[in-house]
């Protein structure tokens, strides 16, 4: 999303298509760059970054990145495109719903907690529902907005199975607002994707909102 008033930045991510995939960045720093940048933050809020309790926390901060960051690496297509049609002509609703999202705010560099909500209708083939919950964390383990978040699980779907329609629905608090900033705890984001029969058909709109319930705040922050 591009803030008013503020400059284009080109985008993070290879891209296929619609499709961002995985990050293709030759300029990556070095681990000891990026903990010699760690120790600067720690200087900088005012702590001793030698004393005994800090010294392995630039290389803890460094490695808690990579699990918080996998989704650069990760390969939304390879995912999905492992289906398989033998499912004896099973076309109706497939939903995968309260998928716990762990993401990341772009703008502050702190957790979104919440739940993702994912429906497709099949049309021949279907996917191992495991790896609807990884898309979601290979587009989530990245800086996000939750905006573009949800639409990038949907346009992935879409594009490599081709279903008839495809709904994503992302439920979550954003750090941002609760610990700083504004301080409101108990706000949920909600956002929405819906394409195809899901866009289209009320019937079928419907049905999803009802098997995923009302949206409410019940995730741990
Ligand atoms: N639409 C949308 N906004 C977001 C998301 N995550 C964070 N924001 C908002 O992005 C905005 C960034 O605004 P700025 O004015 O540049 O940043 P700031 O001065 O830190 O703003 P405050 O959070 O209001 O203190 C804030 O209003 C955030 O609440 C998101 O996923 N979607
Ligand atoms: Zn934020």
């Amino acid at each position: 999303m591009k803030l008013a008033g503020k400059p284009a930045r080109p985008a993070r991510g290879r891209e296929s298509g619609n499709l961002v995939l995985g990050s293709a960045r030759t300029d990556k720093p070095t681990r000891e760059e990026a903990e010699a940048a760690v120790r600067t933050l720690l200087l900088w809020a005012g702590d001793d970054p030698d004393r005994e309790g800090l010294a392995d926390t630039p290389g803890r901060v460094v490695r808690s990145y990579e699990e918080f960051f996998a989704g650069y690496d990760a390969d939304p297509v390879e995912m999905l495109n492992r289906t398989f049609e033998e499912v004896d002509g099973y076309d109706e609703m497939i939903v995968l719903k309260d998928i716990r999202l762990e993401s990341y705010c772009e703008h502050h560099m702190v957790p979104i907690i919440g739940k993702a909500h994912v429906g497709y209708l099949p049309s021949t083939r279907v996917v191992g529902i495991s790896k609807l919950a990884r898309v979601v964390d290979a587009y989530a383990k990245r800086f996000q907005v939750q905006e573009k978040l949800t639409a990038q699980i949907a346009n992935s779907i879409e594009e490599v199975l081709q279903p008839r329609g495809v709904a994503v629905i992302i439920e979550a608090a954003h750090q941002c607002m609760t610990t700083r900033g504004v301080h409101k705890p108990g706000v949920a984001l909600v956002t929405s994707r819906m394409l195809g029969a899901f866009r289209h058909d009320p019937l079928t709109r419907r049905e999803f909102l009802t098997i995923v319930g009302n949206p409410s705040s019940s995730f741990g922050v």
